[in-house]
């Protein structure tokens, strides 16, 4: 489960740690030592009763307690409890550790473990944390790697998201394959997204998630929070255990992941990662869900493949794939709150409607104005779509804006669905000055209308881009 369970965990009764002794009886299955412990569970070797120890049957033992908790952590300890045997029994996959068995202790003699969830799973050899500690070389990384990415895959087609991801719920099975495990906030995805508990292992959530609003339903959770995870555990393996969002505290490597996410500091990996991986990495780890949802598990895999199968799947060039998605990035970061831009608020003269087209679908029917789902507006059609090229109201899917002018011959860009124009619409800014006027690529146009041409902007801001007042958000 998460750290920030954790934290709370420890000051709980003392009783939680109490341990099932060697050669208790847990169903039909025999205790043996302890193997590990998280926030919540405490993990024991097991076998069969009546198996000898090491025959080949060998399974774990994962004791979650419940007595003496709250009754809400009590109830979140089942949920959890009950995700995992949901979804080790629907979505089985040789990447995911199986669950063989759930039961529920009944210890009057012991009441701190007296109706703790015990779930029984396929004993793994090691967790990847512990492996992080030694050598991995490129082979045995690129292995580990390709068997998350694999299990991922599965998760995300199946309809989940782990939720979790770190070094310690990916283990190492005793044929050496990687198993995913602990699906204790493993979340079911509604269409293209799930709702989850707003907890998580700090190190490895995505930037995002700190903006998200908590719901009735908690916060929002999408496939490309693990395709985050899954960019500093991908660091990790191949830097030797080393994140690459430094610092000696969670709050300072909370504080490196905002700088990045809110384009302050750049990227930096460990030299140590191999360019392939480092690629890889870079992509997982873009600093918006927008940036990352190009990036899925099973398109990971493919590069992977094709790397392993000699034929380097060419990346899309990165200025053409990325900036739109980073103009998404931008307005995430610039903080203004929109609100929709009614029609008729600005009848004017010489202007066409124009409606913003975002081609990510779980951006089209989104009525909340979510942040990941809005669009920048240039300043300048020709300059690269960075943040200090983007003006500070933002855009979303459907909006309607007032265009005057068309641009054929401006920057290229691509959007998500791949369409690539140089064609820009000159517009005005929704709640500016009416003379504030700003560009939005064709690509995020839904309709396009006869406009006539726009004078091609000169550098030296002789052209009517130029914003003049300040905005009011
Ligand atoms: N099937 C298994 N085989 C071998 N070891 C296991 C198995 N499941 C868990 N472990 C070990 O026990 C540790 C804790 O397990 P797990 O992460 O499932 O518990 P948790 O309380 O949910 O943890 P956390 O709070 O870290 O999320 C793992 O990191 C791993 O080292």
């Amino acid at each position: 489960m998460t750290r920030m369970m954790r934290d709370r965990a420890a000051s709980w009764d003392s009783d939680w740690s109490e341990p099932l002794p060697r050669g208790y009886r847990v169903g039909s299955w025999i205790v043996d030592e302890p193997i590990g412990a998280g926030g919540w569970a405490t993990v024991y070797a097991g076998r069969p009763a009546g198996a000898e120890r090491d025959d080949g049957t060998a399974v774990a033992l994962k004791v979650m307690p419940t007595a003496g908790l709250a009754p809400r952590q009590a109830r979140r300890v089942a949920e959890a409890a009950h995700r995992e045997v949901v979804l080790g029994r629907t979505a089985r996959h040789p990447r995911l550790v199986g669950v063989l068995d759930s039961l529920v202790l009944h210890t009057p003699d012991r009441p701190s473990l007296d109706g703790a969830i015990v779930l029984v799973m396929e004993r793994a050899r090691c967790s990847l944390r512990e492996l992080l500690g030694t050598r991995i070389d490129e082979a045995e990384g690129a292995r580990i790697v390709t068997g998350i990415c694999e299990g991922l895959a599965h998760l995300h087609r199946s309809g989940w998201v782990h939720g979790d991801l770190k070094p310690e719920n990916v283990l190492i099975g005793r044929d050496g394959e990687v198993r995913l495990s602990d699906f204790g906030f493993a979340v079911e995805l509604s269409g293209t997204h799930g709702y989850s508990a707003p907890m998580g292992t700090l190190g490895y959530l995505p930037p995002e998630r700190w903006k998200e609003r908590l719901g009735e339903r908690g916060v929002l959770v999408r496939p490309t929070a693990d395709i985050w995870a899954l960019g500093i555990v991908i660091h990790e393996v191949f830097a030797a255990g080393a994140a690459p969002f430094g610092g000696a505290t969670p709050a300072t490597r909370k504080a490196a992941v905002q700088e990045y996410a809110e384009w302050r500091t750049a990227l930096r990996m460990d030299p140590a990662v191999p360019e392939f991986w480092r690629a890889l990495a870079t992509d997982c780890l873009a600093p918006c869900h927008a940036a990352r949802a190009p990036h899925t598990a099973e398109r990971l895999l493919e590069r992977i493949r094709g790397r392993d199968a000699g034929r380097v799947t060419p990346r899309r060039p990165r200025l053409r794939i990325v900036l739109p998605a980073l103009a998404a990035c931008v307005v995430v970061a610039g903080g203004t709150a929109l609100w929709p831009y009614a029609e008729g608020d600005w009848p004017s003269e010489g202007t066409t409607r124009i409606r913003v087209f975002n081609a990510e679908p779980e951006c089209q029917n989104r009525a909340d104005r979510d942040r990941q789902c809005s669009l920048g507006l240039a300043i300048d059609p020709l300059l690269p779509y960075t943040p200090e090229n983007v003006v500070p109201t933002r855009v979303w899917h459907g909006d309607v804006l007032d265009a005057d002018c068309r641009l054929t011959d401006g920057l290229p860009i691509v959007d998500e669905a791949n369409f690539r124009s140089t064609a820009w619409f000159r517009v005005r800014v929704p709640r500016a000055d009416p003379t504030d006027t700003a560009w939005l690529p064709a690509v995020r146009v839904m309709d396009h209308p006869e406009l006539p041409r726009c004078t091609h902007p000169a550098r030296q801001g002789l052209y009517g881009v130029v914003i003049t007042t300040p905005y009011r958000p």
